[in-house]
């Protein structure tokens, strides 16, 4: 028995001194060949289970979710017994976040077993490893180790418990994106996207919103429905996305309410300007770039671009003119050329392609919304049902939406002074916006009762002015002046 235990260990000793004499002058991809036959020949003897968990998907396109469950679940779990930790600003920038550093090892019990995690990365020495072309000097990885008797509950329960955690901590902790795609193109440490993105921290919400109750309830259960409803939109086949189209006078909230739908649904916003986007192809790239869970939003559908398929024809125009031989003509047709390839070629039939056609059909929920001053200048193509799902409109301020702002800028309830504003906000178009401007107080002296006579000396002359418009109206259609 000493003998063989005695041969044993003389010949893992000549594996780990050839091992060693390998690293130290193989090239490469030579020590990777060893390197596979060693680590075979340990696992006869080695009673331990290794699982490793990658930065990057198979296809190096994407991050790993697994991988980002794991780290967010050591990020919390590691800081107890982890030696080295990196420290990083929380969410809120207000709180220290710690998870391990590199090459550091954490251990963690679940029913009485006790596993074992190590942070590590791959060098590639070769720069082999390349993620959309650019190559990665090295990708990070997480190695679980644990005793193959508990194989059982680790690959049964743990796993699923580490991934769950690990999931339930980084939606809590996510901190909500807002993207543009104007300006250059964006390259993060591992792929170039279209989309550049700064950390969005509106404090609008529906209950600061200043509208009609139900009408803002019902919108509230509308998209809390959508937001739960994936097996739903599987059984019935559709895409799980809904169209808003939100329209009304300038200040009434229709950007408000994106932020506030962002707030309910903790979801990105990615803010589309389409004058910005080239053509077609491009606003295709740049929708299969969003990610789940977003909020697609076109702001000002109506002036973002000639969307009445105009443009076709204009463009054959310039191409036409360039035959003439006459000088004059061929430079005013180059201008113009040039006018056109500076500004965008996206058509109708692109953006309702990039709506609802087959690229739109991405994993995850997404909203997409559309705001407008001119309902009726659109396309009935690109708001009709189905498209855009719900037609919201915002108007302006109601005694309702008063009290709403009342409560939000001077914390007041009630107020002797509010059956004055009752009547007067009644007869008036008074936009929201100006209502809050004007009870907001302008100085420390300000307070309550001057902002609420400041807006009822507003609604007084706005008053005045709309029955002095609506009498010179009276006279221009009046046939005996
Ligand atoms: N319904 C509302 N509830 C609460 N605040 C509002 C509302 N409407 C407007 N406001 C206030 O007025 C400001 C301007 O509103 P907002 O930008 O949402 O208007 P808009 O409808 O998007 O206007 P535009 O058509 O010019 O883009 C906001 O910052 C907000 O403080
Ligand atoms: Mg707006």
């Amino acid at each position: 028995m000493v003998e063989t235990w005695t041969t044993m260990g003389s010949t893992i000793a000549s594996f780990m001194f050839v091992w060693a004499i390998i690293r130290q002058y193989c090239p490469y991809e030579l020590r990777q060949f060893f390197k596979r036959y060693i680590h075979r020949f340990m696992g006869y003897f080695n009673p331990y289970i290794r699982i490793s968990f990658h930065e990057f998907r198979g296809d190096r396109l994407r991050r790993s979710k697994a991988y980002s469950n794991v780290e967010a679940y050591l990020s919390a779990n590691s800081s107890t017994n982890a030696k080295r930790l990196k420290a990083e600003m929380g969410r809120d920038s207000s709180k220290l976040v710690f998870s391990m550093d590199e090459y550091e090892r954490t251990t963690d019990e679940f029913r009485g077993v006790e596993v074992r995690w190590l942070s590590s990365k791959v060098v590639s020495q070769t720069a082999r490893l390349t993620i959309n072309n650019f190559p990665q000097p090295e990708t990070r990885l997480y190695k679980l180790t644990f005793h193959n008797k508990y194989r059982e509950i680790i690959m049964e329960s743990y796993l699923e418990h580490v991934l769950r955690k690990g999931k339930e901590i980084r939606v809590k902790n996510r901190q909500r994106k807002l993207y543009t795609n104007t300006g250059h193109r964006y390259c993060s440490s591992h792929k170039q996207t279209m989309w550049s993105h700064i950390v969005f921290e509106h404090p609008a919400t529906f209950e600061t919103m200043a509208m009609d109750r139900v009408k803002k309830q019902e919108i509230v259960d509308d998209l809390l429905t959508f937001s739960k409803s994936k097996d739903f939109y599987k059984r019935i086949g559709k895409v799980w996305k809904r169209g808003y189209l939100l329209y009304g006078p300038p200040g009434t909230g229709k950007s408000t309410m994106i932020a506030a739908i962002s707030n309910l649904l903790n979801y990105d916003v990615y803010d589309l300007e389409l004058t910005a986007v080239r053509d077609n192809i491009e606003l295709r790239k740049l929708l299969i770039e969003t990610t789940s869970k977003s909020i697609i939003v076109i702001e000002d559908i109506d002036c973002s671009l000639d969307l009445t398929g105009q443009r076709k024809k204009k463009a054959k125009k310039s191409s036409e003119d360039e035959n003439i031989d006459d000088k004059l003509n061929k430079e005013s047709a180059k201008k113009e050329t040039k006018e056109e390839a500076g500004s965008s070629k996206v058509t109708l039939s692109g953006l309702l392609n990039f709506i609802d056609g087959l690229w739109s059909s991405g994993a995850g929920q997404r909203l997409i919304v559309f705001t407008t001053n001119y309902v009726e200048k659109l396309d009935p193509a690109l708001i009709r049902r189905g498209r855009m799902d719900r037609h919201i409109e915002l108007s302006y301020c109601s005694f309702e939406g008063f009290k709403v702002l009342a409560k939000n800028y001077l914390d007041l309830d009630m107020h002797p002074m509010f059956d004055a504003i009752k009547n007067l906000i009644g007869e008036t178009e008074i936009t929201p916006a100006d209502v809050a401007d004007n009870l907001m107080p302008k100085s420390s002296l300000d307070y309550a009762e001057k902002c609420l006579s400041n807006l009822i000396q507003i609604l007084e002359e706005a008053k005045e002015e709309a029955a002095k418009k609506k009498d010179e109206e009276g006279k221009v259609n009046d046939p005996t002046i």
